[in-house]
């Protein structure tokens, strides 16, 4: 583990960043951040309200904002949004003040774990399947830029996940 103690989560829509966080951080006995829900605390918001009101600029502004804020504690497990790593500043950020996990799925998974989940805007088109796609092409290349540790979890389910990265960050 990096020197601030704090294991940051990455990865796209439906890798189980806010599951695994959760339970992790349980496991870890430390505080528990999900950025997308300190971002709607703190607009009073949802983030569909947020990307129909401010854009998806709008959003990716609280979002830098909030990752400078929460990357900066010390021992905490963060779950990031998907889209986190689009902007340098998160990546620097990220990089420099924790271990940075990225949770890797197939496209076929993120599908069937977000299919019913109204809360993703970028999601809410015709073809979610080619958006996904079109992400994944974009940003699996950033998120492996900055991981410490890539963890499969398509044919594993969270407490597995959990366990062994208990092992790989004590490691
Ligand atoms: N390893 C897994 N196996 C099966 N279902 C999972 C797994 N990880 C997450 N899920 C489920 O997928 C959905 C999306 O998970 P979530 O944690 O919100 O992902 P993220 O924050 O990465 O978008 C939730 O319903 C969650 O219960
Ligand atoms: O991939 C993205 O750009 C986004 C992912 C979402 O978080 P999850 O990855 O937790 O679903 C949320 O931040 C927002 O809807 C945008
Ligand atoms: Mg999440």
């Amino acid at each position: 583990m990096k020197r601030s103690q704090s294991v940051f989560l990455i990865g796209p829509m439906g890798a189980g960043k806010s599951t695994i966080g959760r339970l992790l951080s349980a496991e870890l006995k430390v505080e528990f951040f999900d950025s997308d829900k300190v971002i709607e605390e703190r607009c009073g918001a949802n983030i569909p309200w947020i990307f129909d009101m401010e854009g998806e600029s709008g959003f990716r502004e609280r979002e830098e904002q909030a990752i400078d804020e929460l990357t900066q504690m010390s021992s905490i497990v963060l779950a990031t949004g998907g889209g986190v790593v689009m902007r340098e500043a998160n990546r620097r950020h990220l990089s420099a003040r924790g271990t940075v996990v990225y949770l890797c799925t197939s496209v076929e998974q993120q599908l069937a774990r977000t299919a019913k989940d109204k809360n993703r805007p970028l999601l809410q088109a015709e073809n979610p399947e080619r958006i996904l796609r079109d992400l994944f092409s974009a940003r699996d290349p950033l998120y492996r830029e900055i991981a410490d540790i890539i963890i499969e979890t398509d044919q594993r389910n969270p407490r597995w996940v959990v366990q062994e990265l208990k092992r790989l960050i004590k490691g």
